[in-house]
């Protein structure tokens, strides 16, 4: 099937866009964790408690769409790049829609920050950070056998390394719903530049560094 990006009752007779069609962007809750770090328990709280309507994104869920099959490492690794660049032009077509969007990803990577920089509106992000000490870490990932034994382990170290975030939680201290009644409580405070406005910043900087001559 073709996809048609707006239905035909978005379109006025002149051919321009109705008002449904122009909404302004809605916010991105921005969850980046770990893996067992508790994003997704927290995202499904934010959607019990906030007032507005929201759509909850998980990253995992876009690679259970996605054919169930052997391919070559090669091909995987490509589509695997695939499959994140894809979430983030998906969370951004959301926002660009009009609508608000809980995003429960893992910045395990430079580019995967880099991407979303480069597609969200980043006085429309709430960046969280999900925090959670290793040795607990490592008993949710013992205890829930769905997740590689090591694997948060082998993440912690990236997935916080920007540094910069406009709300932390530790889910060793809170329970789910309590984090998520933290993050809605400063969404009506939060203060600009907002952590998404920092690292933009900070990479436009660095990108207009002169390069030392050898
Ligand atoms: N605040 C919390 N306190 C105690 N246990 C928690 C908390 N948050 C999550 N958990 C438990 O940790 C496990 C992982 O939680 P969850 O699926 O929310 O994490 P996640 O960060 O989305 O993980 P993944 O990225 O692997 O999908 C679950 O068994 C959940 O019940």
């Amino acid at each position: 099937m073709v996809g048609i990006p707006f239905q035909r009752a978005d379109f006025d007779q002149s051919g321009s866009t109705t008002q449904s069609a122009q909404a302004s962007h809605g916010l991105i809750i921005f969850l980046n964790g770990t893996s067992s770090s508790g994003k997704s328990s927290i995202a499904r709280e934010l959607l019990c408690v906030l007032d507005e309507p929201y759509f909850h994104l998980p990253v995992d869920v876009f690679h259970a769409m996605r054919t169930d099959r052997d391919f070559p490492p090669e091909r995987l690794r490509t589509m695997l790049r695939q499959t994140w660049m894809g979430f983030h032009r998906s969370v951004a077509g959301m926002a660009a829609a009009g609508n608000n969007v809980v995003v429960d990803h893992l910045l395990s990577e430079p580019w995967r920050l880099d991407d979303c920089l480069d597609l969200f509106a980043p006085e429309d992000v709430v960046l969280v950070g999900v925090r959670c000490p290793l040795p607990e870490l490592e008993r949710r990932e013992q205890a829930r056998g769905d997740r590689p034994l090591g694997l948060a382990a082998r993440q912690i170290g990236q997935v916080h390394a920007h540094g910069v975030y406009d709300i932390e939680c530790d889910t060793s201290l809170a329970s789910p719903l309590d984090c998520a009644r933290r993050i809605k409580g400063f969404l009506p405070r939060r203060s600009f530049p907002t952590a998404f406005q920092q690292l933009a910043a900070t990479r436009r900087r660095a990108r207009e560094a002169p390069v030392p001559s050898l």
